[in-house]
């Protein structure tokens, strides 16, 4: 299983529960990260001097952050595109960071790609999971990420024809369900109304992981992210730096864009990502 993904911290808040299930039950799972991060903002105070237009470190502190991330969720492979600070963080849309020469939506896309493809080539992944043509919520670094990777798969298969390829996405019924749930959250934080946050609606999505048993892995993961989130006390709530409340959900949402189903579950829906593929080979 390989899983791309723009920042860090974004393999948490998407995928994170489904890496550490697919991690405890036995299969091998890499994290592809495709920039550093620089561009975040930052919680709180001790570090906030390292953001772009301070020190800028940002970028080199996330790899720390995502480090511990990834340690909380099982210990998955972890590779850079390209290799860590290859490609830098563009901002979210709209800002100058877009035009930095190292911007990963300023990247040459044969290299991007190519460098992709030979990831997949070398790892021979039975699934690969990135975001949809939209990228979650708009950000450019997620829709370029997208992007790269259905054409790596495509550029990869005369060496490795990738069994299934997953988009994550967000439930509409889970999150409005979550957000009727929260339980406590700071006074700080603004519970949005559900349907202001990013979601497809629940008949667009085909694959869901039960991830019920991975929710302590995951809160542990986001809390790891210490710049870029903060989880409320009781676990069933989380904001980024925008201290906008978004509900942990116990499950994953996904929508097969390549490949066959394997054997439907809950709701005429795949509850196993791997279901289908000749994991032998
Ligand atoms: C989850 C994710 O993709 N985070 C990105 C995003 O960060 C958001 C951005 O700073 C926005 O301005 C804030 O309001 C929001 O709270 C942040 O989560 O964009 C950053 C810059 O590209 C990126 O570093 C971060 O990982
Ligand atoms: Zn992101």
């Amino acid at each position: 299983m390989l899983l791309v993904h723009a920042h860090p911290d974004d393999e948490t808040i998407t995928t994170g529960g489904t890496i550490a299930r697919y991690l405890e039950e036995g299969a091998e799972v890499t994290i592809v990260t495709c920039t550093l991060g620089e561009q975040g903002e930052v919680i709180g105070d001790e570090w906030a001097q390292l953001v772009a237009e301070e020190s800028d470190q940002l970028g080199g502190y996330r790899i720390m952050e995502l480090s511990a991330a990834l340690a909380a969720l099982g210990g998955p492979g972890h590779r850079f595109l390209g290799g860590a600070g290859r490609w830098r963080d563009s901002g979210m849309a709209g800002t100058p960071a877009a035009e930095h020469p190292r911007a990963f939506v300023r990247a040459d896309e044969s290299e991007t790609v190519g460098e992709l493809a030979a990831v997949i080539a070398e790892l021979r992944p039975h699934v690969v999971i990135t975001y949809g043509p939209d990228g979650g919520y708009g950000h450019p670094d997620h829709i370029r990420a997208h992007t790269v990777t259905m054409a790596a798969v495509e550029r990869a298969r005369e060496s490795w024809d990738t069994a299934k390829v997953y988009w994550t996405v967000s439930e509409d019924e889970a999150v409005a369900a979550g957000l009727a749930d929260l339980g406590p959250v700071p006074g700080t934080w603004s519970v949005p109304q559900a349907g202001a946050l990013p979601a497809v609606p629940a008949s667009s999505v085909t694959a869901e992981v039960d991830i019920s048993g991975y929710l302590e892995a995951k809160r542990a993961a986001l809390s790891a992210h210490a710049t870029q989130v903060q989880v409320a006390d009781g676990g069933r709530a989380y904001a980024l730096s925008n201290d906008i409340a978004q509900p942990v959900v116990a499950r994953e949402f996904f929508i097969l864009a390549r490949g066959g189903a394997g054997r439907s579950g809950r709701a005429g829906r795949e509850t196993d990502l791997l279901a289908g593929v000749d994991a032998g080979s």
